[in-house]
């Protein structure tokens, strides 16, 4: 499953992998999560103004773990089959655990999501963070934060980025805008949040 690893040039602690999923597995995927998720569009405040987020979102998590992620204290759907099924997939090759899920949609090229870094502290120090697209490809960008060191890759349908080491630490990523696209891409990204009592 994850034998096709190519590596563009990416830096330290963001690895990609191609065609994780089947291109059919990969379409059923995102079907089902198109129709089955109750996707919301929450407020958040910038500069004093309350704005829609440009994407709609949902979190699913273990119960209990909560997640304060850009200002919005997200509340835990319960994990259904198929994303239980993806979970278990990822854990076994990894050899870890993820027990927190925050599934964007970019319902076209208007949608995106901004520059930032995944250093919530409930993430820990050096988070890993299993990144799978679903849909049309859509270019992520990543930028040094204290040098003018710059990436750019296309997140493939199936795919998978991983994100570990010092990536939150040194650098920021984001989902530029691309006017061109008109279809669909949903987003899945296995954490591991540490509980209150560890
Ligand atoms: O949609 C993407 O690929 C980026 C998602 C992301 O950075 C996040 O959910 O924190
Ligand atoms: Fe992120």
């Amino acid at each position: 499953m994850f034998e096709s690893l190519q590596k563009p040039q990416l830096p330290s602690g963001f690895s990609y992998y191609p065609q994780v999923l089947s291109m059919d597995k990969a379409l059923a995927l995102y079907q089902y999560l198109q129709t089955a998720m109750p996707w919301q569009q929450p407020q958040i405040q910038v500069y004093g103004r309350k704005h829609p987020i440009p994407r709609l979102q949902c979190y699913v998590a273990d119960a209990g773990l909560n997640y304060a992620y850009s200002q919005m204290t997200l509340t835990p759907l319960p994990w259904s089959e198929p994303l239980r099924a993806m979970r278990a997939r990822l854990e076994h090759h990894y050899q870890r655990p993820f027990n927190a899920l925050l599934l964007n949609y970019y319902r076209d090229g208007r949608d995106c999501m901004g520059w930032h870094s995944d250093d919530e502290q409930e993430l820990g120090h050096q988070p890993v963070i299993a990144s799978i697209s679903l849909g049309a490809p859509r270019k992520f960008t990543i930028k040094h934060k204290f040098n003018d060191e710059k990436h750019q890759l296309m997140l493939e349908h199936g795919s998978c980025l991983v994100m570990h080491g010092d990536s939150q630490h040194h650098y920021q990523h984001a989902l530029p805008k691309q006017l061109k696209v008109q279809g669909g891409r949903i987003n899945l990204t296995f954490r591991y949040i540490i509980g209150p009592k560890e």
